[in-house]
């Protein structure tokens, strides 16, 4: 427990043994047991009815609302005399999304109902999550992000900015939820391959935690989405008069880490150990260094590094069962060494390293990555940023990807950089050449960055590629035969993943965590998909799937002695399903 805080006149916050009152981590606003020089937020509770009640998007049924309900809650008059159930609604609504034919005014039509009905937002998401995942999510997201000035109407999530300095536990205790689970946090300097989006990459923390809910069961109320501006070095935002953000250069060095410092310790202050942090689309320059400097002292994960890894690593085990033999017999090359490419680098050679018992640094000598100035060898070490050094094997130094396929011969190609069209007709003819059946992840976000398309995938390799990529592309018909590109998006991993950490009350994220996500979702790969040369299950029952994933992620919380609810339960999977928030209306008194 920790023991009350007492604020100095210097604004400081240090522990003051003398007024050790209790509080902890579940008084966080301390109320009840602040001392009487603590600030505190004089929330109330009050029970929304009649008109109120329609415009709280957390309570608000529209045409649902019963009549015993519309009597007892003076809702008379205030809504048309139909009544309707929550299944005709959602009918009515994906009749009008439809209707649309512009994507970001699905997302619109989307985030409007968000807010106008959160529970038949949640709703229409978990119905038809293959539908409406491109919506809220990669590709359509990222648009959102890059008109975020234009389409914003009301502010979703929290903004600390460089204004806030010194004063982010008070920003803290102004969102109106005390109880926070799971935080996504970004500062927008590399929102998916689209670059510095500046304080408008807030769109992503919110599809983010959006997906928490519906695929992963974490309750809305439980998540909060969080976006630091430190400024931005987008020239076009700065000069637009409609930015939403600071207008300056972005702040970096002791003023930004200094920034974020304030902000981890408020978090975990105000929440306490257990509030699980997604680091989300940062910079490869901060994003290592963060999570290096968090993950031994809060719960946190960086997405982008970690999610990414689990779930690529995840389908390169279910892609053996297609192609035989084991992980460590074939040879990986990777186009893009920052955070997602050395993150999955590093999990595939830990994965291989448990499986076979060869030390990590002798596993990494299958993987091969390529970054801006050609392959990363032995020769280039000295210039190398730190994060790309265990990858500079012994070769001559070689400038392409193309000169790079043939000479490292790698039977898995994996394209990370952001950077669109990068996969030539040469690069996936050579892949075709030397593999009988290549495989090739275009992960970059969104479709405008994929690598390559999944047309351009199957035709350059006559039908013989298992092919995923980050965002979704249809599937496809060859030669008569159809295939089924997977996604291959943290979007599989990331739900079930934070769901296993909250509800084992973990304290930490430890790699072998990554390890059992990947190995669930693995594991959620039948033969009937095998068969139809999928390497990941459908998303039509991710809901499931988390809860593989969540369970078997606390298992491996608890194993590690880093859970503490306890006792732990006995059937893991049963009590993940169990703690899932469901969207479906409750019925008022
Ligand atoms: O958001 C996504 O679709 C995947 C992701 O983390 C990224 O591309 O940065
Ligand atoms: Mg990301």
């Amino acid at each position: 427990m920790e023991s009350t805080l007492k604020k100095l006149k210097d604004g400081e916050s240090v522990v003051d043994p003398s007024s050790a009152v209790g509080g902890g981590v579940d008084d966080v606003y301390g109320e009840d047991r602040a001392c009487e020089d603590q600030l505190i937020t004089p929330w109330t509770v009050s029970v929304a009815s009649g008109y109120t009640l329609l415009r709280d998007p957390r309570h608000n049924k529209g045409l649902a609302f019963t009549e015993r309900e519309r009597d007892s809650h003076y809702l008379r008059g205030l809504l048309p005399p139909a009544v309707s159930t929550q299944e005709l609604q959602e009918k009515k609504l994906m009749q009008n999304i439809r209707n649309y034919e512009v994507p970001l005014h699905k997302y619109v039509a989307m985030m409007e109902l968000e807010e106008r009905n959160e529970r038949l937002f949640y709703k229409l998401l978990i119905d038809n999550v293959e539908e409406l995942l491109p919506v809220v999510y990669t590709p359509t997201v990222g648009e959102a992000c890059q008109k975020y000035g234009s389409i914003f109407k009301r502010p979703q999530g929290l903004y600390i900015s460089l204004k806030e300095k010194g004063k982010i536990l008070e920003v803290l205790r102004n969102w109106p939820e005390r109880n926070i689970q799971v935080i996504v946090v970004t500062d927008g300097e590399r929102i998916l391959g689209l670059g510095d989006l500046g304080c408008q990459g807030m769109g992503i923390p919110v599809g983010k935690l959006a997906l928490y809910t519906a695929l992963g069961g974490v309750r809305p109320s439980a998540c909060l989405p969080i976006t630091i501006d430190v400024g931005t070095n987008n020239q076009k935002l700065l000069d637009d008069e409609f930015y939403i953000g600071l207008k300056q250069k972005r702040a970096t060095g002791k003023e930004y880490y200094d920034l974020l410092e304030e902000f981890m310790s408020a978090v975990k202050q105000n929440y306490g150990e257990k509030v699980l942090v997604q680091f989300e689309d940062f910079a490869n320059h901060n994003a290592f260094e963060l999570l290096a400097k968090y993950r031994t002292s809060h719960l946190v994960f960086n997405d982008d590094i970690q999610g990414t890894a689990s779930v690529v690593l995840a389908g390169l085990v279910a892609s053996l069962n297609l192609l035989g033999g084991s992980l460590s017999d074939h040879t990986f090359l990777f186009l893009g060494a920052g955070e997602a490419g050395t993150g999955i680098a590093e999990l595939i050679a830990l994965e291989i390293s448990t499986k076979t018992h060869i030390p990590v640094e002798e596993a990494r000598k299958k993987i091969w990555l390529v970054d801006s100035k050609g392959l990363i060898v032995s020769s280039r070490k000295e210039s190398l940023q730190h994060f790309k050094k265990p990858w500079a094997h012994e070769n001559e130094p070689l400038s392409t990807l193309l000169d790079a396929v043939k000479a490292i011969k790698p039977s898995v190609l994996i394209g990370t950089s952001g950077v669109g069209q990068t996969f030539t007709k040469d690069v996936v003819e050579a892949m075709a050449a030397i593999n009988e059946r290549p495989l090739i992840m275009a992960l970059s976000n969104p479709t405008s960055q994929a690598e390559c398309t999944a047309e351009q995938a199957y035709t350059w390799t006559e039908g013989r590629v298992i092919f995923s990529s980050g965002s979704p592309f249809d599937p496809y018909e060859y030669n008569g035969k159809l295939f089924i590109p997977g996604q291959a998006n943290n979007a599989y991993i990331f739900p079930g993943l934070g769901f296993g950490l909250v509800i084992s009350g973990a304290i930490r994220v430890h790699d072998e965590m990554l390890l059992a996500a990947s190995e669930a979702l693995a594991n959620q790969v039948t033969q009937e998909h095998y068969d139809k040369g999928m390497i990941y299950p459908p998303l039509t029952n991710i809901r499931k799937i988390s809860a593989h994933i969540a369970a078997n992620v606390a298992a491996k919380a608890y194993e590690l002695g880093l859970a503490t609810r306890l006792p732990r339960p006995a059937d893991l999977v049963k009590y993940a399903e169990s703690c899932m928030y469901t969207p479906n209306y409750r019925s008022y008194r």
